[in-house]
């Protein structure tokens, strides 16, 4: 037997045994999505009533785990970096509590002690033969959270794929591991209406042959890809690997080959879609995995020229603010890498930062171009950052604009039942 496979055989234990590295008053790092460990937190929610004040740390929950009860928040307690689904009811009744920041600086909040990281809990591929792990689901802030962490708990699953890139851990830097097979949760791509097809296709007349792309998180963006399949030599520089660049990449549409940076490869921090994704990263070398703060880092990602930043909001004012993660002041998501990637793209030759919003909420009953931003609402993306957005109605491009320029361009594509009232409101704001 190798060294690492008796290390491994040393280390291996239950769920039940790996989860009592968790002191009380610790935090424990998660990653991203399906990079979170299901057995693990499954063994934490067991036995979460003879822990106090420990509180657990992540972007997105996938699954929906009993430690999330509020009954039992002094024991166990979420902290979002990000909301999803499964924590978003919590976080709008005040029972979970968040962390802003942008996506692209958890990890130095991690590493000079403002983030809190006592414990890692993640899930990973295999060992190798060289004792490394793969954490390819979800490097993300996870690197930065292993390097401050008094113990790093694993656990190994045979789906996870072993992906390149930054994302490796040793079995000599796992204090415990446990074993899993479940499959990795699945998303599936958002269904493909009118309305996003014709956003889409707005977005996709900006996109040259040769750019390269980051594609956010949202309904709109995913259907974008649908519409760049016949693109040629795109690139990918992003942060959420999805099936909807898996689509181009099998289209032929992204070969990577007029990158500044990274030439030959996607970039990523983070993956979210279904098997034959998760199957696609296993030791493909035209794909690469790393922290989040490489792939989101504006001035990295915006090195590479026409860098085309797609990201979803829910609101717009007249001056261009974007409130992408919260509706007024109750937190919906986060800002994640929206940020990052305008400023990205604003930064990179040729580059383009792309807002895209439905027009309206609600069954056409609410305007998303507003005069002003819903009280309390959370701020995403500033005026001085925000370049195109883009509703079924068309194109406002922003950057360099004056504030009157910019709410005449917002008005012409808000919903055409609310453009009066707006123009009203803009008079009466002395925009108009
Ligand atoms: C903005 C964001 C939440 C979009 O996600 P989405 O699922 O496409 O969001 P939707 O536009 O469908 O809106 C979500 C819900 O809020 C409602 N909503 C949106 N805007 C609204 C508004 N202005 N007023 C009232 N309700 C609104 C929608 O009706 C929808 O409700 P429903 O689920 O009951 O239908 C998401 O893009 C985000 O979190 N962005 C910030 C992070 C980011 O961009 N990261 C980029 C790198 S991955």
């Amino acid at each position: 037997m190798s060294t690492y496979a008796q290390q491994y055989a040393q280390k291996l234990c239950s769920a039940a045994d790996a989860i009592r590295h968790v002191r009380n008053g610790d935090t424990i790092v998660v990653p991203t999505g399906v990079g979170e460990p299901p057995a693990l937190l499954t063994a934490l929610s067991e036995a979460r009533r003879e822990f106090e004040g420990v509180q657990v740390s992540q972007i997105l929950p996938v699954r929906k785990y009993d430690y999330l009860d509020p009954e039992t928040a002094h024991h166990v307690r979420h902290r979002a970096y990000f909301f999803s689904g499964v924590t978003r009811p919590g976080g709008q009744q005040g029972l979970i509590d968040f962390l802003p920041a942008y996506f692209s600086e958890i990890p130095q909040l991690i590493r000079r002690g403002q983030f809190p990281a006592d414990v890692v809990f993640t899930i990973a591929s295999p060992m190798d033969e060289h004792g490394y792990f793969s954490l390819s689901l979800a490097p993300d802030y996870t690197m930065a959270a292993i390097e401050k962490a008094r113990a790093v708990v694993i656990e190994v699953n045979p789906n996870v794929p072993f992906a390149n890139g930054d994302c490796h851990i040793h079995i000599s830097q796992v204090a415990a591991l446990c074993e899993s097979s479940d499959a990795i949760a699945e998303v599936g791509l958002p269904e493909i209406g009118p309305l996003q097809e014709a956003i889409a296709g707005y977005v996709a007349e900006l996109i040259p042959d040769g750019a390269t792309l980051q594609i956010g998180y949202g309904g709109i963006p995913d259907a974008v890809v649908m519409q760049l399949v016949h693109k040629k030599d795109l690139g990918v520089h992003t942060e959420m690997l999805g099936d909807g660049i898996l689509k181009l990449v099998e289209a032929g549409a992204v070969n990577n080959s007029r990158k500044n940076i990274n030439k030959g490869k996607t970039i990523a921090t983070f993956a979210l879609g279904s098997k034959k994704l998760y199957q696609f990263m296993h030791r493909n070398p035209g794909l690469e995995m790393h922290p989040v703060n490489i792939a989101n880092d504006p001035y990295l990602a915006g090195a590479n020229d026409n860098l085309h930043a797609i990201n979803a909001t829910m609101q717009v004012d007249f001056l261009g603010q974007c409130g992408s993660e919260s509706l007024g002041h109750l937190p919906y998501s986060g800002t994640g890498g929206q940020a990052d990637f305008v400023r990205a793209a604003n930064r990179s030759n040729g580059g383009k930062a792309i807002i895209v919003v439905p027009s309206t909420a609600k069954g056409d009953t609410i305007s998303r171009i507003v005069p002003t931003l819903t009280p309390g609402t959370h701020v995403t993306t500033s005026k001085n950052d925000v370049d195109y957005i883009i509703t079924e109605y068309g194109v406002a491009q922003l950057r360099g604009k004056s504030a009157h320029q910019r709410c005449a361009s917002l008005i012409a594509i808000a919903h055409p039942n609310f453009r009066d009232e707006l123009r009203a409101q803009a008079k009466k704001m002395g925009l108009a």
